[in-house]
Protein backbone atom coordinates (compact mmCIF):
# COMPACT_ATOMS: atom_id res chain seq x y z
CA UNK A 1 0.00 0.00 0.00
CA UNK A 2 1.59 3.42 -1.28
CA UNK A 3 1.97 5.67 1.85
CA UNK A 4 0.40 8.78 1.09
CA UNK A 5 1.32 12.37 1.92
CA UNK A 6 0.07 15.28 3.48
CA UNK A 7 -1.88 17.92 1.71
CA UNK A 8 1.08 20.39 1.53
CA UNK A 9 3.30 17.97 0.65
CA UNK A 10 0.81 17.21 -2.00
CA UNK A 11 0.67 20.48 -3.13
CA UNK A 12 4.31 21.35 -2.69
CA UNK A 13 5.00 18.68 -5.52
CA UNK A 14 2.03 20.28 -7.64
CA UNK A 15 3.80 23.57 -7.53
CA UNK A 16 7.29 22.10 -8.89
CA UNK A 17 5.89 19.98 -11.63
CA UNK A 18 6.48 20.81 -15.35
CA UNK A 19 3.73 20.18 -17.84
CA UNK A 20 4.13 18.27 -21.24
CA UNK A 21 2.38 20.19 -23.86
CA UNK A 22 3.18 19.04 -27.04
CA UNK A 23 2.28 16.22 -29.12
CA UNK A 24 4.49 13.54 -29.37
CA UNK A 25 4.56 12.19 -32.93
CA UNK A 26 7.68 9.84 -34.63
CA UNK A 27 9.45 10.03 -31.52
CA UNK A 28 9.89 14.44 -31.04
CA UNK A 29 7.40 16.67 -29.10
CA UNK A 30 5.85 19.01 -31.40
CA UNK A 31 3.55 21.74 -31.55
CA UNK A 32 0.78 20.97 -33.49
CA UNK A 33 0.79 22.20 -37.57
CA UNK A 34 -1.43 24.82 -37.29
CA UNK A 35 0.21 26.32 -34.08
CA UNK A 36 -2.87 26.31 -32.57
CA UNK A 37 -3.45 25.50 -28.74
CA UNK A 38 -5.90 24.95 -26.19
CA UNK A 39 -6.22 25.36 -22.39
CA UNK A 40 -6.40 22.85 -20.34
CA UNK A 41 -7.63 23.47 -16.69
CA UNK A 42 -7.68 22.17 -12.79
CA UNK A 43 -11.18 21.21 -12.55
CA UNK A 44 -10.88 21.57 -8.82
CA UNK A 45 -10.27 25.57 -9.23
CA UNK A 46 -10.57 26.08 -12.36
CA UNK A 47 -7.01 27.70 -13.09
CA UNK A 48 -5.26 27.22 -16.12
CA UNK A 49 -2.50 24.29 -15.91
CA UNK A 50 -1.15 24.69 -19.51
CA UNK A 51 -0.96 25.39 -23.03
CA UNK A 52 -1.70 22.39 -24.66
CA UNK A 53 -0.51 21.65 -28.86
CA UNK A 54 -4.35 21.42 -30.65
CA UNK A 55 -3.64 18.98 -33.25
CA UNK A 56 -5.57 18.70 -36.47
CA UNK A 57 -5.85 16.11 -39.29
CA UNK A 58 -2.61 17.01 -40.30
CA UNK A 59 -0.73 16.00 -37.49
CA UNK A 60 -2.97 12.83 -37.71
CA UNK A 61 -1.47 12.40 -40.94
CA UNK A 62 2.06 12.33 -39.90
CA UNK A 63 1.53 10.36 -36.29
CA UNK A 64 -0.42 7.74 -38.81
CA UNK A 65 2.93 8.04 -41.03
CA UNK A 66 5.07 7.45 -38.55
CA UNK A 67 2.86 4.49 -36.97
CA UNK A 68 3.17 2.44 -40.47
CA UNK A 69 6.27 3.13 -41.40
CA UNK A 70 7.60 2.01 -38.00
CA UNK A 71 4.83 -0.98 -38.30
CA UNK A 72 6.16 -1.95 -42.51
CA UNK A 73 9.84 -1.72 -41.13
CA UNK A 74 9.29 -4.24 -38.19
CA UNK A 75 11.82 -2.00 -35.96
CA UNK A 76 8.84 -2.72 -33.48
CA UNK A 77 6.55 -5.55 -34.66
CA UNK A 78 9.15 -7.55 -35.44
CA UNK A 79 11.24 -7.95 -32.82
CA UNK A 80 11.56 -10.89 -30.55
CA UNK A 81 8.36 -10.40 -28.36
CA UNK A 82 10.97 -11.08 -25.49
CA UNK A 83 12.50 -8.03 -26.65
CA UNK A 84 9.19 -6.56 -26.86
CA UNK A 85 8.54 -7.13 -23.30
CA UNK A 86 11.98 -5.59 -21.37
CA UNK A 87 10.85 -2.66 -22.63
CA UNK A 88 7.58 -2.09 -21.73
CA UNK A 89 9.10 -3.67 -18.72
CA UNK A 90 11.39 -0.52 -18.54
CA UNK A 91 8.56 1.63 -19.13
CA UNK A 92 6.53 -0.05 -16.53
CA UNK A 93 10.07 0.59 -13.98
CA UNK A 94 10.20 4.07 -14.97
CA UNK A 95 7.12 4.57 -14.24
CA UNK A 96 7.39 3.52 -10.73
CA UNK A 97 10.20 5.87 -10.25
CA UNK A 98 7.94 8.41 -11.24
CA UNK A 99 4.57 7.27 -9.70
CA UNK A 100 4.25 9.69 -7.41
CA UNK A 101 4.42 12.57 -10.15
CA UNK A 102 2.12 11.10 -11.90
CA UNK A 103 -0.69 10.77 -9.36
CA UNK A 104 -0.27 14.00 -8.25
CA UNK A 105 -0.03 15.19 -12.50
CA UNK A 106 -3.58 12.78 -12.50
CA UNK A 107 -5.44 14.27 -9.77
CA UNK A 108 -4.56 18.02 -10.73
CA UNK A 109 -5.91 17.42 -14.72
CA UNK A 110 -8.57 14.91 -14.24
CA UNK A 111 -9.86 16.30 -10.54
CA UNK A 112 -9.33 12.44 -9.30
CA UNK A 113 -8.80 12.43 -5.76
CA UNK A 114 -5.17 11.69 -5.01
CA UNK A 115 -6.18 8.90 -2.91
CA UNK A 116 -7.27 7.42 -5.67
CA UNK A 117 -4.58 8.24 -8.28
CA UNK A 118 -2.17 6.75 -5.36
CA UNK A 119 -4.23 3.65 -4.24
CA UNK A 120 -5.48 2.58 -7.88
CA UNK A 121 -4.91 4.67 -11.11
CA UNK A 122 -1.10 4.61 -11.06
CA UNK A 123 -0.68 1.34 -9.55
CA UNK A 124 -3.34 -0.41 -11.80
CA UNK A 125 -1.49 0.92 -14.80
CA UNK A 126 1.97 0.02 -13.55
CA UNK A 127 0.33 -3.13 -12.69
CA UNK A 128 -1.02 -3.59 -16.61
CA UNK A 129 1.60 -2.70 -18.30
CA UNK A 130 3.91 -5.27 -16.91
CA UNK A 131 1.47 -7.55 -17.13
CA UNK A 132 0.73 -7.81 -20.97
CA UNK A 133 4.34 -7.37 -21.44
CA UNK A 134 5.38 -10.42 -19.47
CA UNK A 135 2.41 -12.10 -21.22
CA UNK A 136 3.53 -11.92 -24.05
CA UNK A 137 6.34 -14.29 -24.92
CA UNK A 138 4.22 -16.85 -23.32
CA UNK A 139 1.55 -16.71 -25.83
CA UNK A 140 2.18 -20.00 -28.50
CA UNK A 141 0.71 -20.16 -31.92
CA UNK A 142 -1.30 -23.20 -32.78
CA UNK A 143 -0.74 -26.00 -35.42
CA UNK A 144 -4.10 -27.31 -36.47
CA UNK A 145 -5.58 -31.26 -36.78
CA UNK A 146 -4.34 -32.40 -39.83
CA UNK A 147 -4.18 -35.43 -41.88
CA UNK A 148 -0.31 -36.69 -43.01
CA UNK A 149 -0.64 -35.01 -45.98
CA UNK A 150 -0.49 -31.20 -44.42
CA UNK A 151 0.41 -28.83 -41.71
CA UNK A 152 -2.07 -26.09 -41.14
CA UNK A 153 -0.72 -23.06 -38.54
CA UNK A 154 -3.18 -20.61 -37.06
CA UNK A 155 -0.60 -17.98 -36.32
CA UNK A 156 -0.99 -14.09 -34.83
CA UNK A 157 -0.02 -11.16 -36.41
CA UNK A 158 0.15 -7.79 -35.04
CA UNK A 159 -3.35 -5.55 -36.95
CA UNK A 160 -1.33 -2.61 -37.65
CA UNK A 161 -1.50 0.68 -37.11
CA UNK A 162 -4.14 1.46 -34.15
CA UNK A 163 -6.11 4.39 -32.96
CA UNK A 164 -6.22 4.71 -29.16
CA UNK A 165 -9.07 6.51 -28.47
CA UNK A 166 -9.26 7.53 -24.75
CA UNK A 167 -11.71 9.20 -22.43
CA UNK A 168 -11.07 11.54 -19.00
CA UNK A 169 -12.67 9.19 -16.36
CA UNK A 170 -9.32 7.40 -16.02
CA UNK A 171 -6.84 8.72 -18.16
CA UNK A 172 -3.80 6.82 -16.99
CA UNK A 173 -5.76 3.22 -16.73
CA UNK A 174 -7.53 3.09 -20.11
CA UNK A 175 -3.80 4.07 -21.48
CA UNK A 176 -2.57 1.30 -19.99
CA UNK A 177 -5.84 -1.22 -20.86
CA UNK A 178 -4.76 -0.18 -24.36
CA UNK A 179 -1.71 0.43 -25.26
CA UNK A 180 -0.09 -2.43 -22.74
CA UNK A 181 -1.81 -5.04 -25.02
CA UNK A 182 -1.08 -3.48 -28.63
CA UNK A 183 2.16 -2.85 -27.93
CA UNK A 184 3.58 -6.06 -26.62
CA UNK A 185 1.08 -7.69 -29.77
CA UNK A 186 3.78 -5.34 -31.78
CA UNK A 187 1.10 -2.74 -33.53
CA UNK A 188 2.28 0.91 -33.82
CA UNK A 189 -0.04 3.50 -31.84
CA UNK A 190 -1.15 6.68 -32.39
CA UNK A 191 -3.39 7.24 -29.39
CA UNK A 192 -5.90 10.33 -28.55
CA UNK A 193 -6.25 11.23 -24.84
CA UNK A 194 -9.64 12.93 -24.29
CA UNK A 195 -9.50 16.85 -24.77
CA UNK A 196 -9.54 17.49 -20.66
CA UNK A 197 -6.92 15.15 -19.22
CA UNK A 198 -4.17 15.07 -21.64
CA UNK A 199 -0.78 15.67 -19.35
CA UNK A 200 -0.35 11.85 -17.98
CA UNK A 201 -0.36 10.47 -21.67
CA UNK A 202 2.17 12.85 -22.58
CA UNK A 203 4.20 12.13 -19.36
CA UNK A 204 4.04 8.53 -20.44
CA UNK A 205 5.24 9.46 -24.04
CA UNK A 206 8.07 10.88 -22.35
CA UNK A 207 8.96 8.08 -19.98
CA UNK A 208 8.30 5.18 -23.52
CA UNK A 209 10.92 7.56 -25.51
CA UNK A 210 13.58 6.88 -22.23
CA UNK A 211 12.88 3.36 -21.75
CA UNK A 212 13.88 2.88 -25.66
CA UNK A 213 10.45 2.44 -27.39
CA UNK A 214 11.55 3.37 -30.95
CA UNK A 215 10.01 6.53 -32.45
CA UNK A 216 6.81 6.39 -34.30
CA UNK A 217 5.65 3.00 -32.26
CA UNK A 218 3.49 5.29 -30.08
CA UNK A 219 2.35 8.64 -31.03
CA UNK A 220 0.07 10.86 -28.89
CA UNK A 221 -1.88 13.49 -30.95
CA UNK A 222 -3.56 15.98 -28.52
CA UNK A 223 -6.40 18.12 -29.70
CA UNK A 224 -10.37 17.52 -30.06
CA UNK A 225 -12.71 15.14 -30.87
CA UNK A 226 -13.81 16.65 -34.04
CA UNK A 227 -10.06 17.49 -34.95
CA UNK A 228 -7.96 14.30 -34.13
CA UNK A 229 -11.07 12.04 -33.48
CA UNK A 230 -12.77 12.11 -36.48
CA UNK A 231 -9.48 12.28 -38.86
CA UNK A 232 -8.32 9.56 -36.90
CA UNK A 233 -11.59 7.37 -36.79
CA UNK A 234 -11.79 8.39 -40.91
CA UNK A 235 -7.82 7.72 -41.63
CA UNK A 236 -7.72 4.93 -44.41
CA UNK A 237 -4.30 3.95 -43.11
CA UNK A 238 -5.51 3.11 -39.73
CA UNK A 239 -6.19 -0.75 -39.39
CA UNK A 240 -8.05 -0.52 -35.88
CA UNK A 241 -9.45 1.24 -33.45
CA UNK A 242 -10.29 0.99 -30.01
CA UNK A 243 -12.45 3.43 -28.24
CA UNK A 244 -13.66 3.92 -24.91
CA UNK A 245 -16.65 6.71 -24.07
CA UNK A 246 -20.07 7.22 -24.78
CA UNK A 247 -22.40 5.55 -26.67
CA UNK A 248 -23.33 8.43 -28.95
CA UNK A 249 -19.39 9.16 -30.22
CA UNK A 250 -18.54 5.25 -30.04
CA UNK A 251 -21.14 5.20 -33.21
CA UNK A 252 -19.81 7.92 -34.86
CA UNK A 253 -16.76 5.17 -34.81
CA UNK A 254 -18.75 2.92 -37.08
CA UNK A 255 -19.59 5.67 -39.51
CA UNK A 256 -16.03 6.37 -39.81
CA UNK A 257 -15.02 3.26 -40.19
CA UNK A 258 -18.12 2.30 -42.71
CA UNK A 259 -17.38 5.40 -44.68
CA UNK A 260 -13.16 4.91 -44.89
CA UNK A 261 -11.77 1.68 -44.85
CA UNK A 262 -13.70 -0.32 -42.61
CA UNK A 263 -11.30 -0.85 -40.10
CA UNK A 264 -11.95 -2.83 -37.24
CA UNK A 265 -14.01 -0.95 -34.30
CA UNK A 266 -13.58 -1.73 -30.64
CA UNK A 267 -16.46 0.15 -28.20
CA UNK A 268 -16.16 -0.10 -25.20
CA UNK A 269 -19.08 2.62 -24.12
CA UNK A 270 -21.63 3.82 -21.55
CA UNK A 271 -23.97 1.87 -18.69
CA UNK A 272 -26.50 2.16 -16.35
CA UNK A 273 -25.32 -0.64 -14.21
CA UNK A 274 -28.01 -2.13 -11.55
CA UNK A 275 -26.60 -3.43 -8.49
CA UNK A 276 -29.22 -5.68 -6.97
CA UNK A 277 -29.56 -6.68 -3.27
CA UNK A 278 -32.09 -9.21 -2.42
CA UNK A 279 -33.68 -9.50 1.49
CA UNK A 280 -31.26 -12.44 2.40
CA UNK A 281 -28.33 -10.50 1.75
CA UNK A 282 -25.68 -10.39 5.20
CA UNK A 283 -23.20 -8.33 6.26
CA UNK A 284 -24.95 -4.93 5.41
CA UNK A 285 -22.37 -3.13 6.45
CA UNK A 286 -20.09 -4.90 3.89
CA UNK A 287 -23.17 -4.78 1.23
CA UNK A 288 -23.07 -0.76 2.05
CA UNK A 289 -19.39 -0.14 1.86
CA UNK A 290 -19.88 -1.91 -1.78
CA UNK A 291 -22.41 -0.36 -2.93
CA UNK A 292 -21.49 3.19 -1.75
CA UNK A 293 -18.32 2.69 -3.78
CA UNK A 294 -19.70 1.05 -6.61
CA UNK A 295 -22.27 4.41 -6.94
CA UNK A 296 -19.65 7.33 -5.94
CA UNK A 297 -15.98 5.83 -7.07
CA UNK A 298 -14.54 8.58 -9.05
CA UNK A 299 -17.21 10.82 -8.50
CA UNK A 300 -19.65 8.08 -10.13
CA UNK A 301 -17.42 9.40 -13.30
CA UNK A 302 -17.18 5.54 -14.22
CA UNK A 303 -19.07 3.28 -17.26
CA UNK A 304 -19.47 0.51 -14.66
CA UNK A 305 -20.58 2.50 -11.53
CA UNK A 306 -23.39 0.60 -9.97
CA UNK A 307 -25.68 3.63 -10.34
CA UNK A 308 -29.35 1.43 -10.21
CA UNK A 309 -29.45 0.25 -6.68
CA UNK A 310 -32.34 -2.36 -6.84
CA UNK A 311 -33.69 -3.17 -3.20
CA UNK A 312 -35.95 -5.64 -2.25
CA UNK A 313 -38.27 -4.15 0.07
CA UNK A 314 -37.90 -6.51 3.31
CA UNK A 315 -34.34 -5.30 3.89
CA UNK A 316 -34.77 -2.08 1.66
CA UNK A 317 -34.72 0.27 5.47
CA UNK A 318 -31.91 -1.66 7.29
CA UNK A 319 -29.35 -1.45 4.07
CA UNK A 320 -30.35 2.88 3.75
CA UNK A 321 -29.51 3.10 6.86
CA UNK A 322 -25.84 1.03 6.54
CA UNK A 323 -25.72 2.83 2.76
CA UNK A 324 -26.55 6.61 4.57
CA UNK A 325 -23.24 5.53 7.32
CA UNK A 326 -21.00 4.71 5.00
CA UNK A 327 -21.88 7.72 2.62
CA UNK A 328 -21.37 9.88 5.25
CA UNK A 329 -17.81 8.91 5.36
CA UNK A 330 -17.29 9.77 2.03
CA UNK A 331 -15.81 13.81 2.11
CA UNK A 332 -16.29 15.90 -0.28
CA UNK A 333 -13.70 18.41 -1.19
CA UNK A 334 -9.28 19.20 -2.54
CA UNK A 335 -8.30 16.42 -4.33
CA UNK A 336 -4.77 16.79 -3.20
CA UNK A 337 -6.15 15.98 0.55
CA UNK A 338 -5.82 12.32 1.09
CA UNK A 339 -9.04 12.38 3.43
CA UNK A 340 -11.44 13.07 0.89
CA UNK A 341 -13.36 10.46 -1.48
CA UNK A 342 -14.86 13.30 -3.56
CA UNK A 343 -13.54 15.65 -6.01
CA UNK A 344 -14.95 17.72 -8.87
CA UNK A 345 -16.26 16.50 -11.29
CA UNK A 346 -14.06 16.52 -14.47
CA UNK A 347 -15.05 20.33 -16.30
CA UNK A 348 -17.47 23.16 -16.38
CA UNK A 349 -19.86 21.52 -18.90
CA UNK A 350 -20.20 17.97 -17.48
CA UNK A 351 -20.57 19.50 -14.26
CA UNK A 352 -23.30 21.42 -15.86
CA UNK A 353 -24.64 18.17 -16.78
CA UNK A 354 -24.58 16.38 -14.04
CA UNK A 355 -26.33 19.51 -12.33
CA UNK A 356 -29.27 19.46 -14.28
CA UNK A 357 -29.58 15.89 -13.07
CA UNK A 358 -29.40 16.98 -9.35
CA UNK A 359 -32.29 19.84 -10.54
CA UNK A 360 -34.29 16.63 -11.84
CA UNK A 361 -33.59 14.68 -8.42
CA UNK A 362 -35.59 17.19 -6.46
CA UNK A 363 -38.88 16.18 -7.42
CA UNK A 364 -38.16 12.91 -6.28
CA UNK A 365 -37.54 11.67 -3.35
CA UNK A 366 -33.96 12.79 -2.39
CA UNK A 367 -32.71 10.08 0.40
CA UNK A 368 -28.89 11.72 1.03
CA UNK A 369 -27.27 14.98 -0.52
CA UNK A 370 -28.81 16.43 -3.26
CA UNK A 371 -26.45 19.60 -3.25
CA UNK A 372 -23.72 21.33 -5.05
CA UNK A 373 -21.11 21.92 -2.18
CA UNK A 374 -19.38 24.46 -4.39
CA UNK A 375 -18.82 25.04 -8.47
CA UNK A 376 -17.81 21.70 -9.49
CA UNK A 377 -18.33 19.04 -6.80
CA UNK A 378 -21.36 17.75 -6.04
CA UNK A 379 -21.97 15.90 -3.05
CA UNK A 380 -22.85 12.17 -3.24
CA UNK A 381 -26.60 11.84 -3.42
CA UNK A 382 -29.20 9.08 -3.22
CA UNK A 383 -32.67 9.41 -4.82
CA UNK A 384 -35.57 6.79 -4.09
CA UNK A 385 -37.41 6.95 -7.78
CA UNK A 386 -39.64 5.28 -10.06
CA UNK A 387 -38.03 2.39 -12.41
CA UNK A 388 -38.84 4.26 -15.51
CA UNK A 389 -38.05 8.16 -14.56
CA UNK A 390 -35.07 10.08 -16.02
CA UNK A 391 -32.85 9.31 -13.77
CA UNK A 392 -32.83 5.95 -13.16
CA UNK A 393 -32.73 5.19 -17.31
CA UNK A 394 -30.17 7.40 -18.14
CA UNK A 395 -26.16 7.25 -17.75
CA UNK A 396 -25.88 10.40 -15.31
CA UNK A 397 -21.93 9.79 -15.18
CA UNK A 398 -21.69 11.62 -11.80
CA UNK A 399 -22.51 11.13 -7.78
CA UNK A 400 -26.12 10.35 -8.08
CA UNK A 401 -27.64 6.78 -6.85
CA UNK A 402 -31.06 5.47 -7.84
CA UNK A 403 -32.67 3.43 -5.27
CA UNK A 404 -35.66 1.17 -6.76
CA UNK A 405 -37.79 -1.01 -4.33
CA UNK A 406 -38.94 -4.55 -5.66
CA UNK A 407 -40.55 -7.20 -3.91
CA UNK A 408 -38.92 -10.21 -5.33
CA UNK A 409 -36.41 -12.11 -7.10
CA UNK A 410 -37.66 -12.01 -10.16
CA UNK A 411 -38.89 -8.79 -10.39
CA UNK A 412 -35.45 -7.49 -9.01
CA UNK A 413 -33.75 -9.29 -12.23
CA UNK A 414 -36.49 -7.82 -14.70
CA UNK A 415 -35.74 -4.35 -13.26
CA UNK A 416 -32.03 -4.61 -13.28
CA UNK A 417 -32.35 -5.86 -17.55
CA UNK A 418 -34.55 -2.84 -18.91
CA UNK A 419 -31.70 -1.16 -20.13
CA UNK A 420 -30.27 -0.24 -23.17
CA UNK A 421 -26.92 -0.80 -21.55
CA UNK A 422 -24.98 -4.45 -20.79
CA UNK A 423 -21.54 -3.57 -18.93
CA UNK A 424 -21.73 -4.59 -15.76
CA UNK A 425 -23.91 -5.59 -12.40
CA UNK A 426 -23.58 -6.54 -9.14
CA UNK A 427 -26.01 -8.59 -6.94
CA UNK A 428 -25.87 -9.53 -3.03
CA UNK A 429 -27.61 -12.69 -1.53
CA UNK A 430 -26.50 -15.01 1.03
CA UNK A 431 -28.02 -17.31 -0.77
CA UNK A 432 -25.77 -18.71 -3.36
CA UNK A 433 -27.86 -20.53 -6.12
CA UNK A 434 -30.07 -17.51 -5.96
CA UNK A 435 -26.96 -15.06 -6.60
CA UNK A 436 -25.62 -17.73 -9.70
CA UNK A 437 -28.80 -17.78 -10.73
CA UNK A 438 -29.24 -13.80 -11.20
CA UNK A 439 -25.65 -13.71 -12.46
CA UNK A 440 -26.68 -15.70 -15.24
CA UNK A 441 -29.81 -13.96 -15.78
CA UNK A 442 -28.24 -10.45 -15.89
CA UNK A 443 -27.40 -9.37 -19.39
CA UNK A 444 -23.85 -7.74 -18.39
CA UNK A 445 -19.99 -8.46 -19.46
CA UNK A 446 -19.18 -8.32 -16.35
CA UNK A 447 -21.35 -9.52 -12.89
CA UNK A 448 -20.00 -9.26 -9.63
CA UNK A 449 -21.12 -11.51 -6.51
CA UNK A 450 -21.60 -9.79 -3.30
CA UNK A 451 -19.12 -7.08 -4.15
CA UNK A 452 -18.83 -4.20 -6.75
CA UNK A 453 -15.87 -4.05 -8.93
CA UNK A 454 -14.66 -4.72 -13.01
CA UNK A 455 -12.05 -7.74 -12.29
CA UNK A 456 -8.66 -6.78 -12.85
CA UNK A 457 -6.52 -7.28 -15.75
CA UNK A 458 -6.57 -11.47 -15.67
CA UNK A 459 -9.92 -10.34 -16.65
CA UNK A 460 -12.25 -9.57 -19.94
CA UNK A 461 -14.09 -6.18 -19.66
CA UNK A 462 -16.61 -5.00 -22.07
CA UNK A 463 -20.32 -5.11 -22.89
CA UNK A 464 -23.30 -6.49 -23.77
CA UNK A 465 -25.69 -4.79 -25.82
CA UNK A 466 -25.23 -0.60 -26.62
CA UNK A 467 -22.54 -1.36 -23.76
CA UNK A 468 -20.01 -2.26 -26.52
CA UNK A 469 -18.61 -5.12 -28.67
CA UNK A 470 -16.02 -5.99 -31.05
CA UNK A 471 -13.57 -7.22 -28.47
CA UNK A 472 -12.49 -7.01 -24.84
CA UNK A 473 -10.40 -4.82 -22.55
CA UNK A 474 -8.12 -6.65 -20.40
CA UNK A 475 -6.83 -10.49 -19.49
CA UNK A 476 -5.37 -12.59 -22.39
CA UNK A 477 -8.41 -11.66 -24.83
CA UNK A 478 -7.26 -8.14 -25.19
CA UNK A 479 -5.07 -9.08 -27.37
CA UNK A 480 -7.68 -10.80 -29.81
CA UNK A 481 -8.67 -7.03 -30.29
CA UNK A 482 -4.79 -6.23 -31.86
CA UNK A 483 -4.08 -9.72 -33.48
CA UNK A 484 -5.36 -11.08 -36.46
CA UNK A 485 -5.10 -14.87 -37.15
CA UNK A 486 -3.27 -16.15 -40.23
CA UNK A 487 -3.49 -19.70 -41.19
CA UNK A 488 -0.47 -21.21 -43.16
CA UNK A 489 -1.74 -24.68 -45.44
CA UNK A 490 1.75 -26.34 -45.94
CA UNK A 491 0.96 -29.17 -48.17
CA UNK A 492 3.00 -32.22 -47.92
CA UNK A 493 2.51 -34.46 -50.78
CA UNK A 494 4.84 -35.35 -53.10
CA UNK A 495 3.82 -33.29 -55.90
CA UNK A 496 6.29 -31.66 -57.75
CA UNK A 497 4.09 -28.56 -58.14
CA UNK A 498 3.71 -27.65 -54.85
CA UNK A 499 6.26 -29.71 -52.81
CA UNK A 500 8.21 -27.33 -51.04
CA UNK A 501 12.15 -27.29 -51.22
N1 LIG B 1 -17.78 4.76 -21.13
C1 LIG B 1 -17.03 5.64 -20.56
O1 LIG B 1 -16.11 5.27 -19.93
C2 LIG B 1 -17.28 7.09 -20.73
C3 LIG B 1 -18.54 7.60 -20.91
N2 LIG B 1 -18.72 8.92 -21.04
C4 LIG B 1 -20.10 9.42 -21.18
O2 LIG B 1 -20.13 10.34 -22.25
C5 LIG B 1 -20.65 11.58 -21.82
C6 LIG B 1 -19.99 12.68 -22.62
O3 LIG B 1 -18.60 12.75 -22.32
P1 LIG B 1 -17.56 13.08 -23.48
O4 LIG B 1 -16.27 13.45 -22.90
O5 LIG B 1 -18.20 14.05 -24.40
O6 LIG B 1 -17.41 11.64 -24.16
P2 LIG B 1 -16.94 11.27 -25.60
O7 LIG B 1 -17.35 9.88 -25.86
O8 LIG B 1 -17.44 12.27 -26.58
O9 LIG B 1 -15.34 11.37 -25.52
C7 LIG B 1 -14.49 10.26 -25.50
C8 LIG B 1 -13.35 10.46 -26.49
O10 LIG B 1 -13.89 10.60 -27.80
C9 LIG B 1 -13.39 11.81 -28.40
N3 LIG B 1 -14.43 12.35 -29.28
C10 LIG B 1 -15.44 13.18 -28.93
N4 LIG B 1 -16.19 13.48 -30.01
C11 LIG B 1 -15.63 12.83 -31.05
C12 LIG B 1 -15.96 12.76 -32.43
N5 LIG B 1 -17.00 13.41 -32.95
N6 LIG B 1 -15.19 11.99 -33.23
C13 LIG B 1 -14.13 11.32 -32.71
N7 LIG B 1 -13.76 11.38 -31.43
C14 LIG B 1 -14.51 12.12 -30.59
C15 LIG B 1 -13.11 12.70 -27.21
O11 LIG B 1 -12.23 13.76 -27.56
C16 LIG B 1 -12.53 11.71 -26.22
O12 LIG B 1 -11.18 11.45 -26.51
C17 LIG B 1 -20.37 11.61 -20.34
O13 LIG B 1 -21.25 12.45 -19.68
C18 LIG B 1 -20.60 10.17 -19.98
O14 LIG B 1 -21.97 9.92 -19.81
C19 LIG B 1 -17.66 9.78 -21.05
C20 LIG B 1 -16.37 9.33 -20.89
C21 LIG B 1 -16.11 7.94 -20.64
N1 LIG C 1 -13.97 1.86 -15.45
C1 LIG C 1 -13.18 1.58 -16.59
C2 LIG C 1 -13.76 2.02 -17.89
C3 LIG C 1 -14.30 3.39 -17.92
O1 LIG C 1 -14.94 3.85 -16.99
O2 LIG C 1 -14.11 4.07 -18.91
Amino acid sequence: MTDLLTTEEYKSIAAGLAFPKLAFIDGEFRPAASGKTFTTTNPATGDALAEIAACGAQDVDAAVAAARAAFEDGRWSRLHPGERKETLLRLAALMQENARELAVLESLDAGKTIFDCETVDVPETIHVIKWHAELIDKIYDQVSPASDNHIAMVVREPVGVVGLVLPWNFPLLMLAWKIGPALAAGCSVVMKPAGETTLTALRVAELAAEAGLPAGVLNIVTGSGREVGEPLGRHPDVDMVSFTGSTVTGRRFLNYSADSNLKEVVLELGGKNPCVVLDDAEDLEAVAAHVVNGAFWNMGQNCSAGSRLIVQRGIKDRLLEKVREEAAGWLVGDPLDPANRVGPLVSKAHFDKVSSYLDAAKSENVLVGGNVVSPGFIEPTIVETARDSKLAVEEIFGPILTVVVVDSFEEAIAVASDTEYGLAASIFSANGKRALRGARALRAGTVTVNSFGEGDVTTPFGGYKQSGFGGRDNSVHAHDQYTQLKTIWIDLTDNADTALD
